[in-house]
Order: structure tokens, then C-alpha cells, then sequence
């Protein structure tokens, strides 16, 4: 299916507006990014790549999509549609590797093509990078808080539609979790998928040791029962207990119950211990309910007896924040084979952008392995690890450190060249790995999920310096 038409009307007026002027064929540089962390977290995560470059892959305009602008652009001239028919998308795009711990203001993906293809695309990026950096941020949260539990991600039936749930699956096995319930999302990215039972398989019974007994008979080594659906401590976990007794009894193993209302913590105590008492030590209590970090962490703190997690709403959905708010900004035009920086000025400083194209290191302390700070640069800019690095903080410059014996680590990489892949593209799983192993590079300090501190991201002096004279040669300009 073609998904060209995934994009704002405006994007195409702009488009079909720079075809008739003549100068659609102008090349650009645009950059994606975001302007400030969800959820009070100290970092976001990198995600929503994949899905962007298949799309930027595949770009072309079908009869079906022609037809339909034919009819809904009434002021497009016809042999614009010629045009649209042989378009595909050939810009050069660097980005970010998925995974990767990424924080406001930082260029996550470059794209340098014609101001034409450039424009048609902005929509559907923020789209995708927008809503998968979202969810893999609050996914890597609640990891955060339970590093050693099973995290299961029960989300679909309530996520926005079903790109989102399944986009959003892969997002929080990205950042973590263990597996989905979602089987078309375990089909299409190779996610490990999971699932107990409902209270309906309980209900469909005449009384709930049936119900049990005839689960436990389909899966002898793999059931979790579901606890709660007449009185768990009275009915549901003495129930369970019988049948893991009988399962034992046959050399199979009750895997675990699930406890979905209630007092979660008071329950999975009770039913621990009810448990270890009947002999099943093994067997596991999951619990699920409107679950989410703060709920998990809560739970921790009064002695939960729970070994594993389901999560759906609040994860899904990025419930406390559903917005990212990445945005898509012009930063240079190419003018005689240079690239000339370029800049939006607005009223609120913060969403004055940086101009020029841009590079990002991740500035690593060889001593204690650990991030000292991301520095943007310009495109061009080198930097020699051997001679001390200034990092200045761009909205307060006297607040500086000097760096030395550090690694410098390029984290744009160049993944799409004339429109065409000409990297390997890592697997889910090396994402997932790669996504631990840049949580090792951050002090504790930054990664709580409560006040955390902040992570320096500075700019180099030339783009500071340059920022800076752009903001005041235009300052001049307009008041003169
Ligand atoms: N000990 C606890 N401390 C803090 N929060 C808890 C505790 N136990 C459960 N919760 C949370 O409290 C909320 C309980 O919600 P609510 O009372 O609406 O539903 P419930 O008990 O799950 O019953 P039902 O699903 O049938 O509506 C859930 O978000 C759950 O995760
Ligand atoms: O609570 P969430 O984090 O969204 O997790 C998913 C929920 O979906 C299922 O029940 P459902 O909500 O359909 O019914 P219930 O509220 O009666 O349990 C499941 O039992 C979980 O409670
Ligand atoms: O497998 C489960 O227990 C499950 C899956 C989706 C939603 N609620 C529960």
C-alpha cells in the first residue's frame, strides 16, 4: 500500500508552489529534533528509524494516489501530476542509530535533497520518530524501576489504532521489555510474545477450579492463571494452588497467576505466601492494572511479592505525555555547491533554531567510561581528541568545563544516499542490546525517573558564534 499520502495538505501546496515558481529542484538541508524531554525524564529514546527509512525508501506516488489529487488539488495543474509520477525520494539522510539516548535540540536525523521531496516528507517523519521516541522513553522508564522483572507489554487494545500498537510494541521491546502480547507485532519485527488468559475463559466454566483445571490440561508447563475473578485470596489463588499441586503431581509446573485489581500489594504478599506453603515456590505472581512507573515503584516500596509486570494503557498510549513535540526545521540552502546556514527566529528563544548542518559527539571520559556531554557541531567542524575540548552551557556560556582524555563519538550516521540505503541496518535485537549498552554511558544520577540531572548538550563556538551573529544581523535587519 502506498502511504505517499501520509503528509499535510500544505506540505503538497508548497510542493506544487516551488514546481510552477521553478525552483523545487533547490536544494536544502532539513533536521529533526525535539525541544524538551517527556515525562520529566533525563533522557529520551531513539526511536521510530526503521519504519522512516522504509518509508523514505518506497516514496512514489501510485494511479490511485494521482487520481486522488487529481481530484482534491483543483488549482494543481494537470501535467504536475506527471511530474509527481516519476517523483521518488533521493535525499541523503543521516540519522541517529535506534536506541541511542538522545536529548532536546540534538539534530536526531539530517536530510539533504531538493527543497521539493524535502517538504513532502516532514509529516510522516514527525509521525513516526515522534510517537516511537515516546513510547520507547516511557518503556525505558519503567525498566528503569524494575530491572530484573519480566516486563510484558499488554497494550493493543487500547493503543491509537493499530500502527500504534504495533509500532509501539517494537518500541518498548526497543527499550526493554521483555515481550508483547500483540501476535502481529511478534510476527512482523521477531518480538518474543506472551499471554495468559482472560476472565472470560474463567466465566465460560461452571466454576473457576474448572476453569483452571482445563487451562492447566491445555498447557501443562506454560499456564498462568488469572486470579481475580470471583475473590482472589478466597476462590482464585486456593484454585490456582489445586491445580498446581495436581500439575506437580504429573511432573508439570505451575508457571504462574496473574492478579489483575485489587491492592496489589496486600494480594501478591498474601498470595506468595499461600503459595510457598502449598510447595509451589516456583511459580510466578504477575500483576497487571493500570500500571505504570509510578505505580510499579510504589508497589516495590511496599513489598510487592510481584516477579512480573503487565503493562498496557498508560505504556501505550504515553499516557502523561501523549505528544513529543519533535519538530522539522530548515537549517542551510545550497548555494554554489555551499551550504549557507539559515534560521527561524521566534519570539520564545527557545524555539529560535541552531543554523547550519550539524554533527553530534558523544563526548566520552576514557577514565570513568562514562558521557561527559553531547557537543554539536558544525558539519564540517574536526575535532582532534588530542587537544582539550571547551564545553560551554549555549544559554549560559560562562558555566564551562574543559575535557580531556575523551572519546569522541560520531552519533550521525549517513544511512541513505541519492534516496538509497548504503548501510546495514542493525536487527531489533542488536537495537534492544545496543540501547543497553548506552545506558551504561550515563551516570545513575541522570537516568532516575525523578528529578534527574541534566545531561550537558552544548553547541561549538563556531555555531554558537554564528547563531549569534544571525540572531542580531536579523535583529538589525527587521528593526532597522
Ligand atoms: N498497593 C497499591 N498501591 C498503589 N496503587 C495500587 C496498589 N494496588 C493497586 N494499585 C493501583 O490502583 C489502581 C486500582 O484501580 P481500581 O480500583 O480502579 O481498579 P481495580 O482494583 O484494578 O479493579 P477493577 O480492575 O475491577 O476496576 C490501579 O491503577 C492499580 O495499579
Ligand atoms: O490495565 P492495562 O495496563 O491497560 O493492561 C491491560 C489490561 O487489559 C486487560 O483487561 P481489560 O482492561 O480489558 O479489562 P479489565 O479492566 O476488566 O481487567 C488486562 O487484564 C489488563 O488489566
Ligand atoms: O496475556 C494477557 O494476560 C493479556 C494480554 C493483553 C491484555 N491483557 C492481558
Amino acid at each position: 500500500m502506498s502511504i505517499s499520502l501520509h503528509t499535510d495538505k500544505y506540505q503538497l501546496t508548497m510542493m506544487y508552489a516551488h514546481w510552477k515558481n521553478g525552483t523545487h529542484t533547490h536544494r536544502r538541508s532539513f533536521e529533526l529534533f525535539f525541544r524538551s524531554l517527556p515525562f520529566g525524564n533525563g533522557y529520551a529514546v531513539f526511536a521510530g528509524l526503521t519504519r522512516a527509512l522504509d518509508y523514505l525508501e518506497n516514496l512514489h506516488f501510485n494511479e490511485e494516489d494521482l487520481a486522488y489529487l487529481r481530484e482534491n488539488c483543483p488549482g494543481f495543474e494537470a501535467t504536475f501530476f506527471d511530474y509527481l509520477r516519476q517523483f521518488r525520494f533521493q535525499a541523503d539522510v543521516d540519522a541517529l542509530a535506534e536506541g541511542t539516548l538522545i536529548f532536546p535540540d540534538e539534530p536526531l536525523l539530517r536530510l539533504d535533497g531538493t527543497i521539493f521531496e524535502l517538504h513532502l516528507v516532514e509529516t510522516a517523519l514527525l509521525n513516526f520518530i515522534g510517537y516511537q521516541t515516546l513510547v520507547a522513553t516511557k518503556a525505558a522508564r519503567i525498566r528503569h524501576i524494575a530491572p530484573e522483572d519480566t516486563l510484558l507489554e499488554f497494550g493493543s487494545r487500547r493503543a491509537q489504532e493499530q500502527d500504534a500498537a504495533i509500532w509501539g510494541a517494537r518500541a518498548t521491546y526497543l527499550a526493554g521489555f521483555d515481550a508483547t502480547s500483540n501476535m502481529l507485532a511478534g510476527q512482523q519485527f521477531s518480538i518474543p510474545t506472551s499471554g495468559t488468559h482472560a476472565h472470560a475463559w474463567v466465566q465460560d466454566f461452571p466454576c473457576e477450579l474448572e476453569a483452571f483445571r482445563a487451562y492447566a490440561h491445555a498447557f501443562p508447563d506454560s499456564s498462568v492463571l488469572l486470579v481475580d475473578t470471583y475473590d482472589t485470596l478466597k476462590s482464585g489463588v486456593p484454585n490456582a494452588i489445586q491445580v498446581g499441586k495436581e500439575l506437580k503431581a504429573k511432573g508439570h509446573q505451575l508457571v504462574g497467576i496473574r492478579l489483575d485489581s485489587g491492592d496489589l500489594a496486600f494480594l501478591s504478599k498474601q498470595a506468595r505466601t499461600m503459595l510457598d506453603e502449598a510447595g509451589l515456590t516456583e511459580t510466578k505472581i504477575i500483576a497487571s492494572s493500570d500500571l505504570d512507573e509510578e505505580t510499579i515503584l510504589n508497589l516495590k516500596q511496599q513489598g510487592a511479592q510481584i516477579d512480573g509486570w503487565g503493562v498496557g494503557t498508560k505504556l501505550i498510549t504515553a499516557y502523561d505525555q501523549p505528544a513529543l513535540g519533535a519538530v522539522y526545521k530548515m537549517v542551510a540552502k545550497e548555494n554554489d555547491s555551499t551550504w549557507e546556514p539559515t534560521i527561524k527566529i521566534s519570539s520564545n528563544p527557545a524555539k529560535i533554531s541552531t543554523p547550519g548542518r550539524k554533527t553530534i559527539f558523544r563526548i566520552i571520559d576514557r577514565e570513568t567510561g562514562k558521557a561527559r556531554g553531547d557537543w554539536i557541531a558544525s558539519y564540517e567542524q574536526l575535532l582532534k581528541e588530542e587537544e582539550p575540548l571547551t564545553l560551554f552551557h549555549p544559554e549560559h556560556p560562562y558555566k564551562q568545563k574543559v575535557v580531556t582524555n575523551f572519546l569522541a563519538i560520531p552519533l550521525l550516521q549517513p544511512l541513505l544516499r541519492n534516496g538509497k540505503l548504503i548501510a546495514k541496518l542493525p536487527t531489533l535485537l542488536e537495537s534492544r542490546q545496543y540501547h543497553q549498552k548506552q545506558l551504561q554511558l550515563f551516570w545513575d544520577e541522570q537516568l532516575r525517573i525523578l528529578n534527574p540531572e541534566e545531561y550537558h548538550v552544548d553547541l561549538s563556538k563556531q555555531l554558537w558564534e554564528q547563531k549569534q551573529k544571525m540572531i542580531q544581523d536579523i535583529y538589525k535587519e527587521v528593526h532597522r
